[in-house]
């Protein structure tokens, strides 16, 4: 069914056949009072036409609609009650249902509503359909540290003299690469058709990302302007390389539970809009590859064609991609390589880039010991020695650079991470430190469904922090603690989720030297983000689904979580000079065990909280 014939379904309850439809005025009763009791109060609309103002209140008959089951006929009915159109058809040209047409409307309807508060009792309807679709947005983002919609950075100038430097820096592989695509370059802008697409591999820490900022700033002044784009599927990823998520960029969809779901096209102005943007782009990097399931390529494939309105692969523009397959496999997705076969006969994409293999390793340099155990791990093919330096590393005394308020722990699940936070946290009130519990402040803020005596708040706020926006239900801060922030506050100053520093100073409100009553939220912290400068922190609202069916929910929060653990699969790409890895039964995917490991600089900056050899071995995890 088009829309157009979706709309016509509402004619019984609110319009005239189109043939009766008066040129003047949609406003046919109006005129009929005004042929009863003669002239009224005309009104000029902006094309000049005339309309009468009704005195008389009159009765609209809305049938009821819910959003979540029937969002079609919902959103609708909204736009009939509340947006004034000339012609039904107008409230739905250029879009693809209802709720964007609704969305699209946002500003004018919030408007309209203010105005009409004068006349009717406000039911807050409206508003309760805008908050329902805001917090709704949080579900259909991205989980959180898989990025969010931060729009693009500013990315800080590289000097003159840093690229210089980091050029005469590039070692052979990397200055292979660099000389031929600046030499391709010089074809395309001669003429030449022919587009890169390189996947750029190599073990853990032999420079991709390197190569890729020194390839972007390569690119940019070849052309004179930003021509590179640069995405990751992570958000820390994508702050690692200053560029964006996937998701956001392309508008892709989320996958949920692994699947896999259809690509919208874009249409109407968000087409013209990201066409614009897309304009001058003329080389796509994409970072970590090894996180990029198959499938998602393909949508990338599809939407570049339809962004550069050019039929060819990846919309014709010159694509490389960066990664180690052997690191983490793209979770909860098919294999990278593998092409699904229901896809067949289509071509194989891979198959049209170029493998290029760095193979000096930059990250580790001079730890010659410690390159080759990795270099063995990666492929399963540890030798007896080298287990037994694994080995000597594990230890429970964990002092000077590792002690556990210092040096970065390399976990492979959340529950680990939140154990060893809490741990520190332990350890720092055992030394009297001054710590305060900050809580969240949830509150419903749907009308529809009061919550009964039998059920609390908390009973229908989601645990996970994913769905509530990031934001924690609580945390233990103090002066000196580290914590990463959930949001992206910044961009340009790469405040954005995944940044990490320490507390330096916690305000309350009013001007209180201390946290006046238990559900008192500082009204700031500042955190020092190292070269990233010292930021001030506010508490933030973000508005999410409750559980069951109670509408939408608000939190308001600190947007900060502790930090002295992290996931291997969010430090994917890190470089850290001291750190303590878990190597024991709780790995889980292939590939964790080399990932976590390689974070480190030397054997000397690395810890072993715990080892099982047998996940160091083979492919099995
Ligand atoms: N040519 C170079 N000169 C100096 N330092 C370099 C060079 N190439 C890379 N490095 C440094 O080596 C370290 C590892 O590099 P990088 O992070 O680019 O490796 P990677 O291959 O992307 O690693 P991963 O696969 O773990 O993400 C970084 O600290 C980087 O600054």
């Amino acid at each position: 069914m088009t829309l157009m014939e979706f709309a016509m379904r509402f004619k019984p309850h609110y319009a005239k056949p189109l043939e009766e439809e008066e040129e003047e005025s949609v406003d046919n009763d109006a005129y009929d009072d005004l042929a009863v009791r003669g002239r009224k109060k005309l009104i000029t609309l902006t094309d000049n036409s005339k309309m009468v103002v009704r005195n008389e209140t009159a009765v609209l008959r809305v049938p009821y609609f819910v959003a979540s089951t029937d969002p079609e006929n919902y959103y609708y009915s909204l736009l009939l009650q509340y947006m004034p159109y000339r012609l039904e058809q107008e409230l739905l040209v250029e879009f693809n249902s209802s709720k964007e047409a609704f969305m699209a409307r946002e500003e004018t309807l919030k408007r309209n509503s203010s105005i009409m508060e004068q006349f009717r009792e406000r039911d807050r309807q409206l508003q309760n359909a805008f908050d329902q679709i805001h917090a709704f947005e949080i579900l259909d983002a991205e989980p959180l540290g898989v990025g969010e919609n931060f729009e693009d950075a500013e990315e800080p100038q590289v000097s003159e003299e840093q690229y210089q430097q980091n050029f005469q820096a590039i070692n052979i592989g990397q200055r292979a690469v660099s000389q031929k695509i600046a030499e391709s370059i010089r074809h395309q802008l001669e003429g030449n058709q022919h587009r890169e697409r390189l996947f750029i591999t190599g073990q853990a820490g032999t420079g991709k990302t390197f190569l890729l900022h020194q390839l972007k700033n390569l690119i940019n002044r070849c052309y004179g302007k930003k021509a590179v784009r640069v995405f990751s599927l992570t958000g820390v990823a994508a702050r690692l390389v200053g560029g964006r998520t996937l998701h956001s960029a392309l508008k892709l969809p989320i996958q949920k539970d692994g699947r896999i779901v259809e690509m919208p096209l874009l249409t109407g102005n968000w087409l013209k809009v990201m066409r614009q943007q897309w304009k001058d782009t003329e080389f796509f990097f994409i970072d970590e590859i090894s996180m990029v399931p198959y499938e998602m390529l393909c949508m990338i494939d599809s939407r570049l064609k339809q962004l550069k309105n050019n039929e060819d692969f990846f919309g014709g523009i010159n694509i490389l991609v960066f990664g180690d397959l052997m690191q983490l496999p793209p979770v909860r997705a098919s294999q990278v390589l593998q092409q699904p076969e229901r896809m067949i006969p289509a071509t194989h994409l891979w198959r049209l880039f170029s493998l290029v293999e760095l193979t000096e390793n930059m990250r580790q340099q001079g730890d010659k010991t410690f390159i080759d155990i990795l270099n063995a791990l990666r492929v399963g093919d540890l030798m007896q020695s080298q287990i037994g330096i694994l080995i000597n590393k594990q230890s429970t005394d964990m002092d000077g650079e590792f002690a556990l308020e210092k040096a970065l722990r390399i976990y492979p699940t959340n529950d680990q991470v939140n154990n060893h936070n809490q741990n520190v946290i332990k350890y720092f009130k055992s030394y009297g430190v001054k710590m305060w519990k900050i809580k969240a402040q949830d509150k419903l803020v749907d009308s529809t469904r009061k919550l009964g005596n039998d059920n609390s708040i908390d009973s229908i706020i989601p645990k996970d922090n994913d769905k509530t926006g990031g934001l924690p239900k609580e945390i233990e801060i103090f002066v000196g603690a580290k914590v990463m922030l959930r949001t992206n506050l910044n961009v340009s100053q790469r405040l954005v989720n995944g940044a990490i520093g320490n507390i330096t100073e916690i305000n309350w409100p009013n001007f209180a030297r201390d946290q006046l009553y238990d559900e008192c939220i500082p009204k700031s912290i500042r955190v020092d983000f190292g070269r990233d400068g010292i930021h001030k922190i506010e508490p933030i609202s973000i508005q999410f689904p409750a559980m069951r069916s109670y509408g939408t929910a608000e939190r308001r929060m600190l947007p900060v979580i502790l930090s002295w653990a992290g996931t291997a699969h969010k430090l994917q790409g890190s470089t850290v000079d001291h750190a303590v890895v878990y190597l024991g039964p709780r790995l889980f995917v292939k590939g964790q065990a080399y990932v976590t490991l390689s974070r480190v600089k030397s054997l000397q900056g690395l810890r072993i909280e715990q080892l099982d050899c047998s996940k160091l071995m083979g492919s099995t995890p």
